[in-house]
């Protein structure tokens, strides 16, 4: 069963909820209900009682802010000891009489007559068992600003904090893009509620919401846009990640009619004399990954060593479903260079590239079209337009390159703050599908958007972005014709590699460091458990 999770632009949410609020039903007290059971959890499991505990709630100006005051009155009502702390001057009205009748204490922060002031409201916060950051939620715009930015501030620069909950989103973080626009308090706990905003699956924003639930507020959310992208104010429509339960449904699982060939053949132009071990990882994640023949193109030394390690590989060029080009390719190298040109023009990019002849793709009357994956010294040989079917594989760095040689000032530190954006640009430029390597990885096609964060951090290791490019030739070789035809399925196998690179290297060596090699080893066995669902 599928079970792929799906973060919901805000304009979407807003449009979910207008009909609800408009016929009077009660979310905020439904999300505050939800929040205060799961805050009572978090308590019997840390103090042993709910009773006594002491709560700090922050709370900002608008619902978000109302969220934490009714959730404070609840908690307060079974007995903890429940402090409200005000950031600003206004805030929720019927939270606010919902809390004073429960006995909460709100307490305002900043200066004035009877306020903490922020270093005791920093105090208070910090001594807290539990403290719920209902500052800011999904009307949020820009950094966090005024009192809650200076407290925010002195939080993060204590030596220890308590528990943290936020409510719906860690505050200040940017809820439709992901970004960090200024301080945030990292949430142990977040709880979302009626939906996730693409923010908490997005990089870097998602690191501060490692563990996101979600309070169904049985919204019926509209539909996503066909290609998903929302006029520039309403920004991203949704932003998916799969899971391992999506795997069996989307992994091309070999019926008893096929042969080698129609399971996909890979051709692989990777590695030169310099770097022969680039051409052995990304041919044998091909290989390991099940493709049904692997064509290796290039000099005679790489060639060797791929024959040496996976004899199964075919030399030399021929027909192919998918081609894997670029890892471990100087684009200086005049022989892997020229197979590089050869093999996307038979791919159908020509040296201006893939223009589709009716001003839309979705081609039919070439047959040569297929899907490429364009990896590291490849993407410097992109012709101007792409397509869907053609993913390109950089790193933060490389796609600063890319986006340099199209007209962008930018250095991998800004790729970095905003990863989701600048895989959106390069996919404008290009027509490509983008998949941006990173801790989480996001990928950005006219056909959606997907992130995954399955890589533990010791997959950051040389060789490993050629066993995904090689493993992602794999799944396009497989469904080379439906991934021409719908860019929505080449974003979901970009997606699919993704996850399934990220839970391989867990496979090989849980918890402890891995090698490129030692994810090619594993790849089978990861496969074979995710797709049967079977522990082994
Ligand atoms: N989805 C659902 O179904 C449900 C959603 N619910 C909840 O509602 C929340 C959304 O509430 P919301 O729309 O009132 O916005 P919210 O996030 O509280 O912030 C707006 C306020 O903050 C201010 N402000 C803005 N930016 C700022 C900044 N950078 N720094 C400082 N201040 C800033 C802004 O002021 P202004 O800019 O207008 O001057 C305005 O006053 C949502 O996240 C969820 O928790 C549930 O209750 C029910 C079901
Ligand atoms: N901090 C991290 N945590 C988890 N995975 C990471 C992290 N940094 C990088 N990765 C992953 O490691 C791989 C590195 O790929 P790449 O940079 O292309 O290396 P190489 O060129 O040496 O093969 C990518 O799949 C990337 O997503
Ligand atoms: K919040």
């Amino acid at each position: 069963m599928a079970c792929m999770i799906e973060a919901v632009g805000v304009h979407r949410v807003r449009a979910a909820e207008e009909p609800l609020l408009a016929a009077g039903v009660p979310l905020m007290e439904r999300a505050a209900a939800a929040i205060a059971a799961r805050a009572a959890q978090v308590l019997r499991g840390r103090q042993g009682a709910v009773r006594g505990a002491v709560v700090v709630v922050l709370v900002g100006p608008g619902n978000n802010g109302g969220d934490g005051l009714h959730a404070a009155a609840r908690l307060a009502r079974r007995g903890a000891r429940v402090t409200v702390v005000q950031l600003g001057d206004r805030v929720h009205e019927g939270g606010l009489a919902a809390a004073d009748a429960a006995g909460v204490a709100v307490r305002r922060a900043g200066a004035g007559p009877e306020a903490l002031g922020l270093p005791g409201a920093a105090r208070l916060a910090l001594d807290a068992d539990l403290l719920v950051d209902a500052l800011l939620g999904i009307g949020a715009t820009g950094a966090l600003r005024g009192d809650a930015a200076r407290l925010v501030r002195q939080l993060l620069a204590a030596d220890h904090r308590p528990f943290v909950l936020a409510v719906d989103v860690p505050s200040g973080i940017g809820v439709g893009d992901g970004t960090v626009p200024g301080p945030v308090l990292p949430a142990d706990l977040t709880l979302a509620c009626g939906a996730l905003a693409p923010g908490l699956l997005l990089p870097p924003a998602a690191g501060h919401a490692p563990h996101v639930e979600l309070v169904d507020l049985d919204l019926d959310v509209p539909a996503a846009q066909p290609g998903d992208v929302g006029g520039p104010a309403e920004g991203l429509d949704a932003v998916h990640r799969l899971q391992d339960a999506d795997v069996p449904g989307a992994w091309p699982v070999p019926r008893p009619s096929d042969d080698k060939y129609r399971r996909g053949v890979v051709g692989v132009v990777a590695g030169t004399a310099t770097y022969p071990g680039a051409a052995v990882l990304t041919v044998g994640a091909a290989v390991r990954s099940g493709a049904g023949m692997v064509r290796y193109v290039g000099p005679a030394e790489p060639a060797a060593a791929v024959l040496a390690a996976h004899p199964e590989v075919v030399p030399g060029s021929g027909r192919v479903q998918a081609w894997v080009l670029g890892p471990g390719v100087d684009p200086e190298d005049g022989e892997q260079a020229r197979h590089v040109q050869e093999a996307l023009g038979e791919a159908g990019l020509g040296s201006r590239g893939y223009f589709a002849p009716t001003g839309v793709w979705g081609p039919t009357a070439d047959a040569g079209i297929r899907p490429v994956v364009v990896d590291a010294g490849a993407l410097a040989a992109l012709p101007e337009r792409c397509a869907p079917w053609v993913v390109l594989t950089p790193h933060a760095g490389e796609l600063a390159r890319l986006l340099g040689e199209r007209g962008e000032t930018l250095v991998r530190e800004d790729i970095e703050a905003e990863p989701y954006r600048w895989a959106r640009r390069a996919c404008d430029l290009t027509g490509a599908t983008v998949l941006l390597k990173g801790a989480t990885t996001v990928v950005v096609g006219p056909g959606g958007t997907f992130s995954q964060a399955e890589a533990p951090a010791w997959l950051a290791t040389a060789g490993a972005g050629d066993v995904l490019a090689g493993l992602l030739g794999t799944l396009l070789a497989a469904r080379a014709e439906e991934a021409v035809q719908h860019p929505g399925l080449v974003v979901r196998l970009a997606a699919l590699a993704a996850l399934v690179h990220g839970r391989a290297a867990t496979t090989a060596n849980p918890g402890g460091p891995v090698s490129a090699s030692m994810l090619v080893e594993a790849l089978p066995r990861t496969i074979a458990r995710l797709i049967t669902r079977e522990e082994r």
